[in-house]
C-alpha cells in the first residue's frame, strides 16, 4: 500500500489555474501502485467533464521526469496507446505540487488484465513493437537505471543476507550477463527507448481490446529484445512455477514479430535475455527486501518468484524467438 502525499480538493482547484483544463471538480486517491501518489482527477471545461490521472512523484526528481513524460508525448502523437501528459499553459508537463514533482496524464479505459490469455498477449505483443519503432526518433536519452550497471551497486547489498544457493546463482548469473552485455552479438541488437517494466498491472484492457501501456517511470534506453524478454517473462507465466505457457508466448511473439521482425541476432540472444530480465527483477525484489527501509517504502513483492523463473530459464530454454 503506497503511502500518499495528502491533497484536498482545494489544494487542487487552485493549482489546476496553471492548465487548459478549467475547474476540478473531484480528486479521489488511487489505493494501487508502490512508486507514486496517484488520484483520479475530474475537471470541467465548457460544461464537459473529463477524467485524468494526478501523479505526485515521490521518488523521481525534476532532473529524471522530462525523459519520461516527453516519452510518453512522443509515443502517443505516433499512434501508441499510452497516457498523454497535459502541458500547463506555459508548456511545463510537470510542476510542483506540495513542494513534490506533479503532472496530470489522460486516463486510460479499462483495467489490467490479470489473468491473460493468448489473445491479450498478441495485443501487448503488437503494441510493444510499435512502441519500440515510434521510440526510434525520440530525442532524449537516459540509460535504463535497472541496467547492469545498477545490479553491480546492488549485489554487494543484498549478497550479505543470502543463502548459499542463493548466492551462488547470482554471482553466476552476473558472471554470465557480464559476458552477454560485453558481447559484439549484444552490441549489434537494435535498441531505443524502452518500457522496461511491462508487467500485467501496468497495461489496461477493455475486454479483449487494450487500451493503453502506462507507469513508464522505470523506462530508459536498452535493447528492445530486453523489453519484449521483461513482458513475456510476466504476460506468459504460470505464476506458481515460473514455467511458460507456449501458446501465450507463440501469441506475443508472433504478433510483435508482424509488425517488426525479430532479427537474427536477436534469435541468437534471446535465451540471455530472458536470464537478464528475470534476474533484473529478482534483484530489484531482493533489493527493496533488504535495503534499509525508509519509513514510507511499502511492503516489497516477493523475491523468490523471480528466482524460480531465472532458476527454470538456466535450465529450459524458453520457446525460440520464431516458430
Ligand atoms: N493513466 C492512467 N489511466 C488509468 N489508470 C491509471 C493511470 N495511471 C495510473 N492508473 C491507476 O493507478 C494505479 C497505480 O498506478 P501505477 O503507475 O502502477 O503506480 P506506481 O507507479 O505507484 O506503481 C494503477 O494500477 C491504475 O489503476
Ligand atoms: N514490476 C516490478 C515492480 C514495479 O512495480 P510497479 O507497480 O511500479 O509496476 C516487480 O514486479 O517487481
Amino acid at each position: 500500500m503506497a503511502v500518499f502525499t495528502s491533497v484536498s480538493l482545494d489544494d487542487v482547484q487552485a493549482w489546476i489555474a496553471q492548465f487548459p483544463l478549467g475547474d476540478a471538480v473531484a480528486l479521489k486517491g488511487i489505493a494501487s501502485g508502490i512508486e507514486n501518489s496517484n488520484f483520479f482527477l475530474t475537471t470541467e471545461l465548457d460544461g464537459r467533464r473529463t477524467e485524468y490521472v494526478l501523479t505526485i512523484f515521490e521518488n523521481l526528481g525534476f532532473e529524471q521526469l522530462p525523459f519520461y513524460l516527453q516519452l510518453m508525448r512522443h509515443l502517443a502523437t505516433r499512434g501508441v496507446l499510452v497516457p498523454e501528459p497535459v502541458p500547463t499553459h506555459a508548456g511545463e508537463l510537470c510542476v510542483p505540487l506540495h513542494g513534490k514533482p506533479a503532472a496530470i496524464v489522460s486516463k486510460l479505459q479499462g483495467s489490467s488484465q490479470m489473468a491473460p490469455g493468448p489473445v491479450h498477449c498478441a495485443a501487448v505483443g503488437a503494441m510493444l513493437a510499435k512502441m519500440h519503432l515510434a521510440g526510434q526518433d525520440f530525442p532524449l536519452h537516459q540509460p535504463n537505471l535497472r541496467g547492469i550497471a545498477w545490479w553491480h551497486e546492488a549485489a554487494p547489498a543484498v549478497l550479505p543476507h543470502l543463502s548459499e544457493p542463493e548466492t551462488r546463482l547470482l554471482r553466476s548469473e552476473i558472471h554470465y550477463q557480464e559476458a552477454f552485455h560485453g558481447s559484439d552479438l549484444h552490441k549489434r541488437l537494435p535498441h531505443g527507448p524502452v518500457h522496461a517494466d511491462l508487467f500485467r498491472n501496468n497495461v489496461m484492457f477493455d475486454g479483449e481490446r487494450l487500451t493503453g501501456f502506462f507507469d513508464f517511470y522505470f523506462a530508459g534506453c536498452d535493447t528492445w529484445l530486453f523489453d519484449v524478454a521483461v513482458t513475456v517473462n510476466d504476460w506468459c507465466v504460470d505464476l506458481d512455477t515460473g514455467v511458460l505457457d507456449e501458446a501465450r508466448v507463440r501469441a506475443m511473439l508472433d504478433a510483435y514479430h508482424a509488425v517488426r521482425p525479430f532479427t537474427a541476432d536477436e534469435q541468437a540472444g534471446w535465451q540471455c535475455s530472458l536470464r537478464a530480465a528475470a534476474l533484473r527483477f529478482w534483484l530489484s525484489r531482493l533489493y527493496d527486501l533488504y535495503r534499509p527501509r525508509e519509513a514510507e517504502i511499502l511492503t516489497p513483492h516477493d523475491p523468490t518468484h523471480f528466482e524460480r523463473i531465472l532458476r527454470e530459464r538456466v535450465a529450459h530454454p524458453a520457446p525460440g524467438l520464431l516458430p
